[in-house]
């Protein structure tokens, strides 16, 4: 299986260049600066589960129709952020031939709708990753804490020779993975632990373990995660009790030091995916009829940092 990815950042650098690492064949689709990167330094990464240092192929929107021309990739894996994607979608399209399979690991939903539209929802598949990963300004990826792991499937149900394909990738690197046969009740549990880690972390700018050493913390952070399950339910994806009670544990651990990276993001003054997480939250919260003033609170505060930021 020949794969691209498309970005070279915290979650396309972990993964893709563990699967480097381990033999696939694999190729980053980056714009110059990176690609520039890439070919001095190689692809770095520092993590606790082993540091690595790749040599690692590459192509630019210029050089990509080429490079599928002399071979087609059987699989693109996209990891920009929801704010590139519709440039990222621009810049995958001459991979996208007949037959072409793309994984989207971006968080959220909203961006489904872009890449059905586009490529055919047949082609797309359901992919989600579990990971702190980021770009630190050495371009190394930092890999923060242990978790690393990929969930994918199909997005109706049941399995196919291409998940099972790029699950065997998976194995052979190393990487901690789940090929689902419901991805899309995955990609609820996700969102719903992680709309209400971005909501809670970036309003309070503080860590999970913060929050919930302040008055008030643990029973602010457990209100936001019940307007995020009403929502799930209200979308006719009710969270399973023990994918709640784990992301409970997880959204109210003392002592945690867990933040979502779209606080990283804005702690580096940098933009953020906003709209596409804890603005799409409320907004299915309010059209369902949902009483949801924690999001409400903290998508209007991401709202003034991104006004404010210009
Ligand atoms: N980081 C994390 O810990 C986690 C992130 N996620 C999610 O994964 C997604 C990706 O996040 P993350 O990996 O952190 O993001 P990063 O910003 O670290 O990496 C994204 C990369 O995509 C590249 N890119 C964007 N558009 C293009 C384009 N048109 N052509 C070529 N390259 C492009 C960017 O390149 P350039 O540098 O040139 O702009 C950037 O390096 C997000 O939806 C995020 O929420 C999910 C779980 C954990
Ligand atoms: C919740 C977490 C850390 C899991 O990967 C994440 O997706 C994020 O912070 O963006």
């Amino acid at each position: 299986m020949r794969v691209l990815v498309l970005g070279a950042g915290g979650t396309g650098g972990y993964f893709g260049g563990r699967l480097a690492q381990s033999g696939a064949d694999v190729t980053f689709l980056v714009r110059p600066a990176r690609a520039q990167a890439l070919a001095r330094d190689g692809l770095r990464i520092r993590s606790p589960l082993g540091d690595a240092d790749i040599a690692v192929r590459t192509v630019t929107a210029d050089t990509l129709a080429d490079a599928v021309a002399r071979a087609p990739y059987d699989l693109v894996v996209l990891s920009c952020k929801a704010y590139d994607l519709d440039a990222a979608i621009d810049a995958v399209a001459p991979a996208m031939g007949a037959g072409i399979t793309l994984m989207p690991i971006l968080n959220g939903l909203l961006h489904y709708a872009a890449l059905d539209a586009r490529f055919g929802r047949g082609n797309v598949l359901g992919g989600l990753c579990f990971i702190s990963a980021t770009l630190a300004d050495d371009g190394a990826i930092e890999h923060l804490g242990r978790p690393a792991s990929m969930t994918f499937g199909e997005r109706d149900g049941g399995t196919s020779a291409r998940v099972e394909a790029f699950a065997a990738l998976c194995a052979r690197a190393g990487i901690d993975h789940v090929a689902s046969d419901d991805i899309a009740q995955e990609q609820w549990n996700k969102f719903s632990f992680l709309a209400t880690l971005a909501a809670g972390t970036c309003l309070m700018r503080a860590s999970v373990g913060a929050i919930v050493a302040a008055e008030g913390g643990v029973d602010f952070m457990a209100a936001l995660h019940d307007e995020c399950l009403a929502v799930a339910a209200a979308e006719g994806r009710p969270i399973p009790a023990g994918a709640r009670d784990i992301a409970r544990a997880g959204l109210t651990r003392a002592g945690s030091d867990v933040k979502a990276s779209m606080l990283r993001d804005l702690e580096s003054g940098g933009r953020v995916e906003a709209a596409h997480i804890v603005g799409d939250m409320w907004h299915r919260a309010r059209a369902a009829g949902i009483d949801a003033p924690r999001l409400q609170a903290a998508w209007v505060h991401l709202q003034c940092y991104e006004t404010v930021m210009g």
